[in-house]
């Protein structure tokens, strides 16, 4: 005979019995930068996704009014909100943190300019980290992230915490562009046009590998330049539209979501999650970068497995050639920060 649970269990709809399952791992992830424009629409994502089993809500202002409004979704997890004096709490026992704080581009701005403003946040948060949650797997997504990520690194190697499997810097949303602006151009679906987006995440360092793919390889010419073009500063496309209140916000909370839930998807123990990654990287370090983002495969304790970036183009060697040396100069500068 059935117990009562496991008749209840067979007999809930697939999606209920998803949550139970997922429930018994309880992953307990934070948003620090909750109340701004990516991180509300963030939390509100992470709400949704039945692999977060509790949600903490932290910012220098406006968190607990977010984490109010989110909580009333109705889905399993927990949500509480923490006001600025309170980030340790915020902190105990996460699993996975997701930092959108800091300021975002207005027009003519580079992503570099935010770094005198933005290091230092980033740094401090990553400091609390290190001391309250030195386990936690932590999503860089504040910019400049080809230097945010590498001051995290250097702040928690000087706290004797770093895991080099446990930091990434978010570049989901190049590839989600990448994906949406090649289907644009070929007539096909984004599901079809999956672009591994290879480098860093500003200008000439995001590198997309479109000879990899089926339709991208078919794309030539100007129209290969105007799509490489698009895919490297997407990002001024829309702070430019933004017109001074900021730059992608929606966009990027949906990749961000994207990436925590794949993040969640290996740490479950799914095999085979496959997604580009800014991560501490042996690709390039006798070129003396080591910092780069590739197709990174998600387990257990985080990185699994770097994969090599593959064949190159002509035109992605020359992509290459015009990536790492910026890429290398805003990671020294990164490094740099955390040194002095
Ligand atoms: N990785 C990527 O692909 C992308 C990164 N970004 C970056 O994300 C960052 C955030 O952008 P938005 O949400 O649009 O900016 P925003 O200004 O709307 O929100 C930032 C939030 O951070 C909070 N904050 C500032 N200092 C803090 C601290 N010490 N602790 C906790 N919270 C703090 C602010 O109070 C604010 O609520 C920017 O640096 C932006 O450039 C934006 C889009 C894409
Ligand atoms: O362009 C910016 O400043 C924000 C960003 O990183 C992006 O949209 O890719």
């Amino acid at each position: 005979m059935l117990s009562r649970v496991a008749a209840r269990a067979l007999a809930a709809p697939s999606a209920a019995r998803f949550f139970s399952a997922s429930a018994a791992h309880q992953t307990k992830v934070a948003v620090l930068g909750a109340g701004g424009g990516i991180g509300q629409p963030l939390s509100l994502l992470l709400k949704s996704d039945p692999l977060v089993t509790s949600l903490s809500l932290y910012d220098i202002r406006g968190a607990p009014g977010v984490a109010a409004d989110v909580s009333h979704v109705d889905t399993a997890s927990e949500v509480k909100g923490y006001a600025a004096d309170q980030l340790d709490q915020a902190l105990e026992g996460v699993k996975v943190v997701v930092i959108p704080a800091g300021v975002p581009r207005k027009p003519g701005m580079t992503r570099d300019d935010l770094f005198n403003t933005n290091a230092s946040i980033v740094r401090d948060l990553a400091a609390a980290v290190a001391r309250v949650s030195p386990e936690a797997h932590i999503l860089v997504i504040s910019n400049p992230v080809n230097s945010t990520v590498p001051i995290v690194a250097s702040t928690l190697e000087k706290a004797g915490v770093f895991n080099p499997r446990r930091l990434f810097g978010i570049t989901t949303l190049d590839v989600v562009r990448a994906a949406r602006f090649l289907a644009g151009v070929t007539g096909a679906t984004p599901d079809q046009t999956t672009v591994t987006v290879v480098g860093g995440h500003s200008g000439a360092t995001i590198v997309p590998l479109l000879s990899q793919t089926a339709y991208g390889k078919g794309v030539t010419g100007e129209a290969y330049k105007a799509l490489v073009h698009r895919i490297q500063f997407g990002g001024d496309e829309v702070v430019k539209a933004k017109d001074g209140a900021g730059s992608a916000t929606l966009s990027m909370a949906y990749a961000g979501a994207k990436f925590t839930n794949s993040l969640l998807r290996g740490l479950n123990g799914e095999k085979g999650v496959v997604t580009p990654t800014f991560v501490k990287s042996p690709l390039f370090a006798d070129q003396g970068i080591d910092f780069f983002s590739s197709n990174v495969e998600l387990g257990l304790e985080g990185v699994e497995k770097i994969h090599p970036i593959g064949p190159l183009s002509a035109e992605e060697e020359e992509l290459m050639a015009a990536c790492l040396p910026e890429l290398k100069k805003n990671i020294e500068k990164g490094k740099a920060f955390v040194a002095a």
